[in-house]
């Protein structure tokens, strides 16, 4: 089968006072190819964990990963990351860094310029190709790292709280640049967002984990990100669903918040 497949993920960090973090618990999520997910969650419920555990960053403790078929056993340019920020190469144009992984897979110019042309289009930044990282937005910027992981052509696009660090427009327009590459490109993709709006947003589907241990809460299956591949995202948070979706998922983790507020950093 063509996507990916989490099946009972577990992560326990040792600590050295010889106590542990249960990161996360048996977790398991089937996506098909071409799936949009989000997560939620409030801080410390494993959700940068369970990201890098795709990326093959973090080696889990329990449990099983299969993309398309095969074991997922360390990083790979089948899984691209999007950073919040920082993670560009500000030396270089924004050409230069949008090709970075075509030119270090070892592949002839003549083979990828053409799509990386593209993908600078796609992204709004063919006018902008030839100037350095640090001279452009902090929205630019996440165009191009939007950009640059597609020019590796992954199967599965991992975001870690990509838009957290823009102002509320430019983060506005970037969630439908999301939403449109999303239905241009047909890759599966996680999004981590602490963003109640954003998560219903964008996912298609979305799923709210719980802290201590780190675990899956509860999941949805929402129609917004569809809605919005062609309508105005203001638009689609008038949906009648939208409001009472999201007071439901705040009260959700406003709950697990309190409920951990106390609680030290570890379980033994
Ligand atoms: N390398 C590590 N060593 C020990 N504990 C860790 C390590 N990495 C993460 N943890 C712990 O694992 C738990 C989950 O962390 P993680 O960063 O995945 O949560 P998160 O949901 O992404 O949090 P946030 O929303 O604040 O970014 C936390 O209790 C964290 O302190």
């Amino acid at each position: 089968m063509n996507g990916l497949s989490i099946q009972g993920l577990s992560m326990r960090f040792e600590l050295p006072n010889g106590g542990h973090v249960q990161a996360l618990e048996d977790v398991s999520i089937d996506l098909k190819q071409g799936e949009l997910l989000s997560v939620l969650g409030p801080s410390g419920c494993g959700k940068t964990t369970l990201l890098n555990i795709v990326a093959g960053f973090l080696a889990q403790t329990d449990g099983k990963l299969v993309l398309n078929g095969h074991e997922i056993t360390g990083p790979d340019a089948e899984r691209g990351m999007v950073f919040q920020a920082g993670a560009l190469f500000e030396w270089m144009s924004v050409r230069d860094n949008v090709s970075f992984g075509p030119r270090m897979a070892g592949k002839k110019k003549a083979d990828y310029m053409g799509n990386v042309d593209h993908l600078l289009d796609v992204v709004g930044l063919q006018d902008f190709k030839e100037k350095m990282v640090y001279e452009l937005s902090g929205g630019m910027q996440q165009r191009v790292a939007l950009a640059r992981c597609l020019a590796n052509d992954p199967d599965v696009i991992l975001m870690d709280e990509p838009l957290g660090a823009l102002d509320a427009l430019t983060r506005e327009k970037m969630q439908s640049l999301v939403l449109k590459l999303w239905k241009e490109t047909g890759k599966t993709i996680i999004l981590i967002t602490h963003s109640v709006e954003e998560a219903l947003l964008l996912g298609e589907r979305l799923i709210v984990m719980a802290p201590r241990p780190g675990r899956i809460h509860k999941e949805y299956n929402l129609p917004f990100a569809e809605l919005g591949v062609d309508a105005d995202l203001r638009e689609v948070k008038k949906h009648p669903d939208f409001g009472a979706k999201r007071d439901e998922i705040l009260n959700m983790i406003w709950d697990m918040e309190e409920e951990i507020m106390g609680r030290t950093g570890e379980d033994a």
